[in-house]
């Protein structure tokens, strides 16, 4: 299994210096690093902040939610076929949605190599106290990235005054009480906090999960095998899950189907296509707390 870790954080915040000291981190722990940059402009400036000998991909024409999934899904295939590493660290653009974004790097094709440890927001200190002077929608963009976090940077600490600090500290804790918070300058942040955090449900986490534990936006991988179901069980399903599953993509195998079919779920619809070759029946599920949502079930 390698580690995935999500970087977000609005323009500037410090996402960039971030990757670098985590390269470093990783270095001194002897585990070797592959990286994604994900940058809106035709050329990437940051790519000088990974060394040479890092396996590097880069994603310069959009933004790694809206350029599909496909795309990403090809940039880590390409990695693993490719290289030997041991964490893959994604940087994504500063107009990411992190939702988005995990969708975009959770693929049912690799799920079972990959093991996403989480989002790591980095949050410019210095612009939470300006946030007033944003537009609505790059504050709710600022807002999403804080709330989905699974580990929080007050970063430019620097900047900062100690009450004006901790007044920020409390105010983004109290935006995401699930994260792990750490005030840094330079986004300098230990690799022990790092290694804490974990996005991905794994079935002992299931059989533990108990109401108000995992709240976390999460992921789960469900297998299928050996099980079919009706359309009509599905969407049954569907209809009775909480709003916070946020995405559901992978293949089901459907009753009197020789061939798993491909499955998506997003903003309340799903969509059902036949596939043409036999893939594992394998579904993705991601949002909030998905260790604890009951599977489909079949009558027959
Ligand atoms: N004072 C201060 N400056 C910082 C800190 N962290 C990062 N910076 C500076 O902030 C600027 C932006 O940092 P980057 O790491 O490039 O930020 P980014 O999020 O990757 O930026 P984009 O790629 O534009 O989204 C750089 O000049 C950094 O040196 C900090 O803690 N304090």
């Amino acid at each position: 299994m390698k580690d995935v870790y999500l970087l977000s954080g609005f323009l500037g915040s410090g996402k960039t210096t971030l990757l670098a000291n985590m390269i470093e981190s990783l270095k001194e722990q002897g585990l070797k690093p592959a990286v994604i940059m994900n940058e809106l402009g035709e050329l990437n400036f940051d790519s000088q902040a990974v060394e040479e000998g890092i396996p590097l991909k880069e994603m310069l024409n959009g933004c790694i939610c809206c350029t599909g999934s496909e795309n990403t899904e090809a940039q880590i295939q390409g990695l693993l076929a490719e290289n030997d590493f041991d964490v893959l660290l994604i940087e994504t653009t500063g107009a990411a949605h992190p939702v988005e974004a995990l969708d975009a790097v959770y693929s049912p094709l690799f799920a079972d190599q990959l093991n996403i440890k989480g989002i790591v927001t980095v949050a410019d200190s210095k612009r939470w106290l300006m946030r007033h002077e944003m537009t609505p929608q790059t504050r709710s963009l600022f807002l999403e990235q804080i709330r989905h976090a699974h580990l929080l940077l007050v970063n430019k600490a620097d900047l900062l005054t100690e009450q004006e600090l901790g007044q920020v500290t409390y105010e983004l804790q109290a935006l995401n009480p699930n994260a792990l918070i750490v005030q840094t300058t330079n986004a300098k942040v230990p690799y022990s906090f790092l290694n804490k955090i974990q996005a991905t449900a794994r079935p002992t986490d299931i059989e533990k999960a108990d109401i108000g534990h995992h709240l976390h936006l999460s992921s789960r991988l469900v297998d299928f095998t050996d099980q079919a179901f009706t359309q009509e069980e599905i969407e049954d399903w569907v209809r009775s899950l909480p709003e916070t599953v946020y995405r559901m993509k992978g293949y089901l195998p459907i009753k009197g189907n020789s061939k798993p079919m491909l499955f998506q779920y997003a903003y309340g619809l799903t969509q059902w296509m036949p596939e043409f070759i036999k893939m594992p029946p394998k579904l993705v599920i991601i949002g909030d707390g998905v260790d604890a949502i009951p599977l489909p079930t079949t009558t027959l």
